[in-house]
């Protein structure tokens, strides 16, 4: 038996089937169970960051109303179909004007990342939300609800969508390495949580690929995004500050090889690293560093050496530990 994507991929096997599964976003279920309580609906535009919840809300909200089998009764049209003005008018007025089934009480158009529609195109959707009000019901989403034409706006009732708090995100994630058997440090966890910042999508997905390395920790989670552990990375900058070039370098070369960073990867990181409040250095350190990092991006963006400007970095912030100390 061949395995399906939704069973491979973690956050598809885990997306909650019904409103009561949803984790967070409290006031949007209990609006939304008011509507299945009362079998109807206003069209509805659902906003907020990536992965916080709105495509799983529109599903489990259809799932609520109509059962298992509410695909019957739902177009989807998400971002990789064509949604310009044709496919409005074609694909989505067909849908709207067919006939409503005997034992449902309208039919719902889900419209992923609306924003991405053209201004058109959002045009000739707001003529079928008047036309087929009676038989159709249109669930928008989108990140930004600024780029929703007003018109549009103005017909519907709006959900916010916030992005997860940490307990609600960590209690997921042990949840699901239940489920899977997977074993995790409770750092490895918080540190998902941290790098998703509160997109559950991502931090199921974090977890599925440090899971697949052994025990997920904080050294396995940032392996797999790409980033090196925080703390190297301060340790990077007090050597250098402390005056051990040779030793800030080895350590950075290391990180880099280790981690497979880019130059702008180590700059952006180090950029973070200074407002954070493990690093012991004065204010006006961090200002002069946060200042010097700019140059730094700007060469590599232009293309500059990668090792040739770390190095640059590393021996200026080196001078600037040998200043401070002879003040
Ligand atoms: N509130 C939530 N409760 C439980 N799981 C969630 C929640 N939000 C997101 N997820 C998980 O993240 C995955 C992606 O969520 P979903 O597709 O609903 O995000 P979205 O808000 O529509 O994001 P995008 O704006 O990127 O489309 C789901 O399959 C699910 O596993």
């Amino acid at each position: 038996m061949s395995t399906s994507l939704s069973e491979l991929l973690w956050a598809e096997k885990y997306r909650p089937r019904t409103l009561d599964e949803i984790v967070n976003q409290e006031e949007v279920v209990r609006r939304l169970k008011k509507f299945v309580e009362e079998k109807n609906m206003p069209h509805l535009l659902f906003v907020g960051p990536p992965g916080t919840g709105k495509t799983t809300a529109a599903h489990a909200l259809a799932h609520d109303l109509y059962g298992e089998n509410y695909m019957q009764y739902m177009l989807e049209l998400n971002a990789s179909d064509e949604r310009g003005i044709d496919t409005i008018r074609t694909k989505v007025k067909e849908f709207a004007r067919s006939r409503t089934p005997p034992n449902v009480p309208f039919k719902i158009v889900l419209l992923d990342e609306a924003d991405n529609m053209t201004a058109d195109a959002q045009q000739a959707l707001r003529r079928l939300m008047e036309m087929y009000t009676a038989s159709s019901r249109f669930i928008l989403i989108a990140n930004f609800p600024s780029k929703i034409i007003e018109p549009i706006q103005s017909r519907c009732a709006l959900f916010r969508f916030t992005p997860l708090k940490k307990e609600d995100v960590v209690a997921r994630l042990k949840w699901i390495c239940g489920q899977e058997g997977c074993k995790y440090t409770e750092e490895g966890l918080e540190t998902i949580y941290e790098i998703s910042e509160g997109d559950m999508r991502r931090a199921i997905n974090t977890l599925q690929a440090a899971a697949a390395l052994g025990v997920v920790t904080p050294e396995t989670v940032y392996k797999v995004v790409g980033l090196a552990h925080p703390r190297e990375i301060r340790e990077v900058i007090q050597l250098a500050l402390s005056g051990d070039f040779m030793k800030a370098r080895e350590k950075l070369r290391g990180l880099m090889i280790n981690y497979g960073l880019s130059g702008t990867d180590v700059i952006k990181q180090i950029h973070r690293e200074i407002f954070s409040q493990e690093l012991k250095i004065p204010e006006e350190v961090r200002v002069m560093i946060a200042d010097y990092t700019g140059e730094i991006q700007f060469r590599l963006v232009e293309g500059a050496d990668d090792e040739i400007q770390l190095n640059a970095f590393l021996a200026w912030l080196t001078l600037l530990g040998q200043k401070l100390q002879g003040s």
